[in-house]
């Protein structure tokens, strides 16, 4: 089985991965116009083969995978209609948007090849072939467009991806511009949209955003994101987006009206709303569960806590590190598929001498 890639990128290097350990004997292909990402990618065995020229290669795959941009998906899905490609090709993408993606398919749908919308919502802030990894995508929902891609296709798509273990969602690319664009899109404008009117706000204070704690950065991580790829998202999903823009700045104008009229029930009304809301999503059984330590900075930090899991056999689906603070010690969160895990290792690290801060 051949399967071509094209981006090899944060997402598609993490899919290359993902397809080598489901199926080590499946032949990997990776396009992108990246010289030093190909190389990158060839070196470290991420992929069988690479070119810069997907037009040659796409003839000879089973399965071809678009991981660019939203804007090159939808330029490639012209290019590949009009390519002499195996009859029974299944062509799929990643794109972060699927109402524009759909509609650019019908070109390869009305050669009769079969497309199927994909978008793993799984990822992060940061980009590139070095960033991706297996780990990123597992446990993660995917969503899938088949439209009018047969059972067996989509079959065969989610055997593909099988060493992910994600959990499929399938939708029509209506639903899927909504959903995404409340919970992604619309996020990503507003950490952009504070991280300017924060830095133009302090920037007559020195240390100005430096000084900011946790909630700051957390809530605008994804302000690092890449522009190139938001602005090609934020395009493709403009009609959901100004509405949903317009009703986040409606709650804005409503906590201001609140401000101004000084309404401490309103105002705590506001916040008791979100917390209520918020924190169901950590009781959802399908999100994972965590819990947060303090870990001294040194070599063997991490490693210790790792055998330490390792030795009761506890796998752990997600790892994050707080930066450094000046006492040398930071905040690490593990995260384990259910509860009776989290509880293990909450109590072995426990018993290890851990102070451990919460867990959920
Ligand atoms: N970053 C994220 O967390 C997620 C991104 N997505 C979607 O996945 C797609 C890829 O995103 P990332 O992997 O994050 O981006 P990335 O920037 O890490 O990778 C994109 C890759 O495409 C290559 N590329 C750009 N133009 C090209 C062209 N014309 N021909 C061939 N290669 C080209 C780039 O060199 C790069 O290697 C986007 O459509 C994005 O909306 C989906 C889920 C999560
Ligand atoms: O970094 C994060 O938290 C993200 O939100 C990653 C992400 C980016 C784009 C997507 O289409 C899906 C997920």
């Amino acid at each position: 089985m051949k399967i071509l890639i094209i981006g090899l990128g944060l997402i598609g290097s993490s899919l290359a991965q993902a397809i080598k350990k489901g199926h080590p004997n499946y032949y990997l292909i990776g396009s992108d116009t990246n010289q030093a990402s190909l190389k990158y990618a060839q070196s470290s065995s991420l992929v069988d083969e690479t070119t810069t020229d997907f037009t040659t290669s796409a003839p000879r795959a089973d399965v071809i995978i678009l991981a660019t941009p939203v804007q090159v998906i939808i330029t490639d899905l012209q290019i590949l209609a009009q390519l002499p490609l195996k009859p029974q090709v299944l062509i799929t993408d990643v794109g972060s948007t699927k109402q524009q993606i759909m509609q650019a398919a019908q070109a390869v749908q009305k050669r009769g090849f079969t497309f199927i919308g994909g978008h793993p919502m799984a990822g992060s802030h940061r980009s590139g072939v070095a960033a991706g990894s297996v780990q990123l995508l597992e446990n993660a929902f995917y969503f899938l467009v088949p439209e009018a891609a047969s059972s067996r296709a989509v079959s065969q798509l989610k055997n593909l991806l099988c060493a992910t273990h994600n959990q499929w969602l399938v939708v029509d690319s209506r639903q899927h511009d909504r959903i995404v664009g409340q919970i992604s899109h619309l996020p990503h404008i507003m950490a952009a949209a504070l991280v300017n009117q924060a830095q133009t706000e302090l920037q007559d204070f020195p240390l100005g955003l430096k000084i900011a704690a946790g909630g700051f950065k957390s809530t605008t991580r994804i302000a690092s994101s890449d522009p190139q790829m938001w602005t090609d998202i934020l395009l493709t999903n403009n009609h959901l987006l100004i509405t949903q823009l317009q009703d986040y700045i409606q709650k804005l104008i409503q906590i201001k009206k609140a401000l101004q009229n000084q309404e401490p029930l309103e105002i705590k009304a506001f916040f008791t709303k979100a917390r209520n809301t918020r924190q169901q999503l950590t009781k959802n059984p399908n999100k994972d569960f965590c819990l947060t330590l303090t870990i001294t900075d040194g070599p063997e930090a991490i490693k210790n806590i790792v055998d330490i899991l390792f030795s009761a056999n506890l796998n752990l689906i997600n790892i994050h590190i707080s930066p450094i603070k000046q006492d040398n010690t930071s905040h690490l969160q593990l995260s384990f598929n259910n509860q009776t895990n989290l509880s293990k290792a909450t109590n072995l690290l426990k018993a290890a001498g851990y102070q451990i801060l919460g867990s959920d």
